[in-house]
């Protein structure tokens, strides 16, 4: 045990997956998974449909412990913490570990009151203090000139690409270290996914950020990392330039450009 803490606690390391499998009842999605993120990178996870990122990605704060039949070997260390030690503070965890999904998910409420959700359930009630957090948060997610004169309008009348910010911004609200990202430009026009892009360099000053994308060309420009996924397994886990201008696998070759996938 203290030699895999010691492991897990090299001081640019966010996340040190080792030896992970993750099993559906009987189906094993992922295979002996061995991962090491770094702090203040961008790491990205690709792979064709299946291959078991959303998966891997869901596995880091443990969003997939409500999914019948799911379960997990291994350890996954996030700041020095086995994540599925039985000690695990779950609500703690997904304060450090903020996720932003495919489809932008505001809450039906005011801009206002979605980036204040995360702070008032943490215990923060007074108005001077989540105010300034609100108008930070959103910020930092490139969106407060957008809305600085309707925080108080409903978050549903934003734009998709303002909507994902805003989520962005209520991750950010609570102060985490991670932001786990499953394809957050996807649905987005080409303007609102640059945004998006841009807001990941310049998140990556402050947080660590993991993101699931099928845009290779995505990966290529947001990321310092890239972990190339097929059929549950790493196939190569490689500096992102390094990976797609000389990738060391067939396999890897052949997603890259586009033989199959
Ligand atoms: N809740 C679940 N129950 C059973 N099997 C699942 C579940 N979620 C995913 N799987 C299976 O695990 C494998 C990996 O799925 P996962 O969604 O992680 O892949 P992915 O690489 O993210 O795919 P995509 O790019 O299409 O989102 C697939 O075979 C999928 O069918």
């Amino acid at each position: 045990m203290m030699t895999l803490l010691k492991q897990a606690t090299e001081k640019d390391t966010a996340i040190h997956a080792q030896h992970v499998n993750v099993f559906y009842n009987d189906y094993q999605a992922l295979h002996q998974i061995d991962l090491e993120v770094k702090r203040n990178q961008v790491t990205a996870l690709i792979g064709p449909s299946g291959c078991g990122k959303s998966t891997f990605l869901r596995t880091l704060n443990r969003m997939n412990d409500q999914v019948p039949g799911f379960r997990v070997e291994g350890n996954i260390f996030i700041e020095n913490q086995q994540i599925y030690d039985s000690k695990i503070d779950i609500v703690n965890l997904r304060k450090n570990v903020g996720m932003v999904f495919q489809r932008a998910n505001p809450f039906p409420m005011s801009i206002y009151d979605n980036v204040a959700y995360g702070p008032r359930i943490h215990g923060i009630k007074r108005k001077k203090v989540l105010d300034e957090i609100v108008e930070k948060s959103l910020r930092y997610a490139a969106l407060w000139d957008e809305v600085k004169d309707r925080l108080h309008a409903s978050a549903i009348g934003l734009s998709g690409g303002q909507q994902q910010r805003l989520v962005i911004a209520r991750v950010l609200a609570v102060e985490p270290a991670i932001i786990l990202m499953d394809e957050p430009a996807s649905a987005l026009d080409p303007i609102a996914t640059a945004k998006i892009e841009e807001l990941m360099l310049e998140l990556k000053k402050s947080y660590t950020i993991v993101v699931v994308t099928h845009s290779m060309q995505q990966a290529a420009r947001v990321s310092d990392q890239t972990a190339f996924f097929l059929n549950g397994k790493i196939v190569e886990f490689a500096e992102t330039k390094k990976l797609f201008t000389n990738p060391q696998f067939q396999e890897t070759e052949d997603y890259i450009s586009g033989r199959f996938g």
